[in-house]
């Protein structure tokens, strides 16, 4: 089955757009400072306006206070949460909307003891660096450290890009692929063409023989 894609750290309406047209199937919004694709409410208001119908808004925090979650809440449509630090589960749970956490794959990490750690989570998301160490990094890891029948929805993150991607899904499987830097021509700019390469790479997976 073809991964979902999600297409992180959109900080204007016309990339909001490209991602859409390129096939996304979520965009994330990036409340966490200091980061340079981080939105304000505003900013995230039009970005939210310029996307269609069926490509669902994730708002991503990092170790938040419940305000800040609650005010972002309060004032845009968003339809899931990511959480990309050390916020516990009972922290996650608390806002009444489906959440995928990271995970970071720096140092030694037990997934299944993380998968019991969040049961309720709607993915884990694993990523270079999470927990201590910001996401965003464009840094892969080795994924052969994965398991390869995870009892969870397993997001696969971390320096992904149109050159890789494929071989990603190959190894990983996951159920979904999430991208930041790996389609941007330079830090915080998105690039139409990369994007629509990235999101051309995964389809083609599930038409190519060594998917099989
Ligand atoms: O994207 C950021 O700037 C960011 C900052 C702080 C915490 C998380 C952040 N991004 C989280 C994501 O979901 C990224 O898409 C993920 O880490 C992959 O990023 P990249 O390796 O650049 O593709």
């Amino acid at each position: 089955m073809q991964p979902r894609v999600k297409i992180c750290g959109i900080t204007t309406a016309e990339q909001a757009r490209w991602a859409a047209e390129a096939g996304a199937d979520a965009i994330g919004l990036v409340f966490h400072e200091p980061s340079t694709r981080a939105v304000g409410i505003q900013q995230a208001t039009d970005i939210i306006a310029a996307i269609p119908a069926y490509v669902s808004v994730v708002g991503l925090f990092m170790n938040p206070d419940a305000a800040q979650v609650r005010t972002v809440l309060e004032r845009l449509p968003l339809e899931m949460l990511q959480f990309h630090g050390e916020e516990s589960a009972d922290f996650c749970r608390r806002f009444g909307r489906r959440y995928v956490k990271a995970v970071g794959m720096s140092g030694e990490l037990d997934l299944e003891q993380a998968s019991q750690l969040y049961p309720d989570a709607a993915a884990l998301l694993v990523d270079s660096h999470a927990g201590r160490r910001a996401g965003g990094t464009g840094e892969r890891f080795d994924w052969s450290r994965l398991p390869s029948r995870p009892d969870f929805d397993l997001v696969l993150a971390g320096g992904l890009a149109p050159g890789n991607v494929a071989e990603a899904i190959r190894v990983v499987r996951p159920w979904a692929v999430d991208v930041s830097s790996g389609v941007e021509s330079a830090p915080g700019q998105k690039d139409p063409q990369l994007m629509s390469r990235f999101i051309e790479e995964v389809q083609g997976v599930g038409q190519s023989k060594e998917s099989e």
